[in-house]
């Protein structure tokens, strides 16, 4: 009996070995010649190696390339690309409301293509739901809920909250005058206090004490890793995302329990969230927590990408800044009057920051969806069940399918000039479209364009030589990761 156990654990142990040796060597092979092969999405363009494994794809990600490395693909091989066994690229314009755009709800019939959640689940806690990540569901409550806090009446009464942490800016930037100055940092932290004021109700305070908080700096430096995380879920490799993930997420928690202790009502971002907590309709803490958690995650980074980007771009294009400057200095007599609605009625400006978005989009990476049974059509192809779909914005942005001298700087192109008649302006999305598009996309251009026109207005701007490359090859970790933007300030004479 004991001998005949101890056969079968000897056997238990042999084909235990075995089927290791058969993962490590005859399951991957097996697995190529089906992607190779067999596999649904093989009539699609693209190169054999991707074809074959994910590695490449996640190899180029981590290395901060696959932005540029997608834009090469696509010149090869055409608007649809098979980037990896199970997933497809597109540069199709069509593509944003095939993918991205479809409505939820019963009234449509069309139900949304889900979010491919070994990407999306990166961001979170473990286990944690947020709005980025949630089902259907959970997410049309938390987004009706959100809505209030970024309507227009709300954004008039943000004003104030908003306005304050620009005017610290501009005290600040006027304190360093005439020095050189990292225009990146000035912005990472402006958007910062002013979204985090905005969703916990308390800002993290950076241009005050002018440092990094330490939430901000960690995120500003997290984001290479969240790309090895990401690419490790892709991989099929989540027991390892566990651990690291518990190192490198902080919680804001102390803040928010802040404020819904104060229980005041306030014109932020969660007031609504935070109304409901007691009732039966609730979210539970830990939802509004990471709900809270991506409003900062989403609208820090992001806005200052944008900041960056527009000023980088003026200060490389002489006509563009004269332009741009003269309409500033003409429409405004004094900075008092350059609010968030004035500001509205800056069209070269408005251009020149839909060009930036064009240039240097601050989510330069593609958001994947996952077909649901039964597949998808997607700009006219019929692609199958289980693939990964996204439309890569760098790649969509700069190529000339859609744009006239794509890798030039021409804000004239979104006047209705007659030289970029031939434009495909509807391929440029970069807050997304559809049910999950970007809920802060006009927090994010009030910010911009305020923060942008009184700069304009009070400085003039030299970019210093070290600066001069600054977009060039800059490596994307999921979103940018930006070096110093060097800028010397020098205050113009306030009229009297
Ligand atoms: C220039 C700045 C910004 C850009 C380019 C941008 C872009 C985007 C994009 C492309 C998405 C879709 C993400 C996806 O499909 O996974 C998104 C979602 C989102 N953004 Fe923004 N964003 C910006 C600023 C902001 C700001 C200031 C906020 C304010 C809190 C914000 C909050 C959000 C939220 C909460 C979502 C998720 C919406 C949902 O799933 O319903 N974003 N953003």
């Amino acid at each position: 009996m004991f001998g005949a156990r101890q056969q079968t654990s000897r056997d238990i142990f042999l084909h235990c070995s075995l089927l290791t040796a058969d993962e490590v060597l005859i399951l991957p092979v097996w697995r190529i010649f089906h992607n190779l092969f067999r596999h649904p999405l093989r009539r699609f363009p693209g190169p054999l190696s991707h074809g074959a494994s994910r590695l490449p794809i996640v190899a180029q990600l981590w290395r901060g390339k696959l932005v540029y490395h997608l834009e090469v693909l696509h010149a090869r091989y055409g608007p649809v690309v098979r980037t990896a066994p199970d997933e497809l690229s597109f540069l199709d314009t069509m593509a944003w409301k095939d993918i991205y755009g479809r409505r939820v709800g019963l009234t449509s019939g069309v139900p949304e293509i889900p979010k491919w959640q070994r990407f999306y689940r990166v961001h979170a806690t473990k286990g944690q739901t947020t709005i980025m990540n949630a089902d259907t569901e959970l997410h049309t409550r938390l987004r009706r809920q959100l809505a209030q806090g970024f309507s227009e009446r709300s954004m008039r009464e943000q004003e104030g909250i908003i306005g304050g942490h620009v005017d610290l800016l501009l005290r600040r930037l006027r304190e360093g005058r005439g020095t050189v100055v990292n225009m990146t940092t000035w912005y990472i932290w402006t958007t910062s206090d002013i979204i985090s004021d905005l969703a916990l109700g308390s800002s993290f305070g950076c241009l005050e004490n002018q440092d990094w908080h330490p939430w901000v700096r960690q995120f500003a430096s997290s984001s290479k890793e969240f790309t090895y995380i990401s690419g490790l879920r892709m991989l099929g490799l989540d027991w390892l995302v566990g651990m690291i993930l518990s190192k490198i997420l902080t919680l804001t928690a102390e803040a928010l329990k802040k404020r819904i202790a104060q229980g005041v009502e306030r014109p932020d971002l969660i007031e609504e969230l935070l109304k409901n907590l007691k009732s039966e309709q609730s979210l539970d803490f830990e939802s509004i927590h990471g709900t809270a958690r991506s409003l900062i995650l989403a609208g820090s980074e992001t806005t200052a990408s944008l900041l960056c980007g527009v000023t980088f771009q003026l200060l490389t294009n002489a006509e563009a800044l004269e332009r741009v400057k003269k309409e500033v200095r003409s429409a405004f007599s004094s900075e008092k009057e350059i609010t968030l609605l004035s500001v509205n009625s800056l069209s070269y400006m408005l251009a020149c920051i839909n060009e930036a978005l064009r240039l240097y989009p601050p989510i330069p990476s593609g958001l994947p969806r996952y077909t649901p049974p039964g597949g998808a059509v997607i700009a006219g192809h019929d692609v199958p069940e289980n693939t990964v779909v996204y439309i890569p914005p760098v790649a969509m942005y700069r190529t000339p399918m859609h744009w006239t001298d794509p890798d030039s700087y021409h804000p004239e192109r979104f006047l209705n000039q007659p030289d970029f008649a031939n434009d495909h302006l509807d391929a440029l999305q970069p807050f997304s479209v559809g049910p999950r598009n970007c809920i802060g996309m006009n927090l994010a251009f009030a910010e911009t364009r305020l923060i942008l026109a009184r700069i304009l207005f009070s400085f003039d701007l030299d970019l210093s030589l070290d600066s001069v490359n600054w977009l060039k090859a800059q490596d994307a970790h999921f979103l940018w990761r930006k070096p110093a933007l060097n800028v010397t300030l020098i205050p113009v004479p306030i009229p009297n």
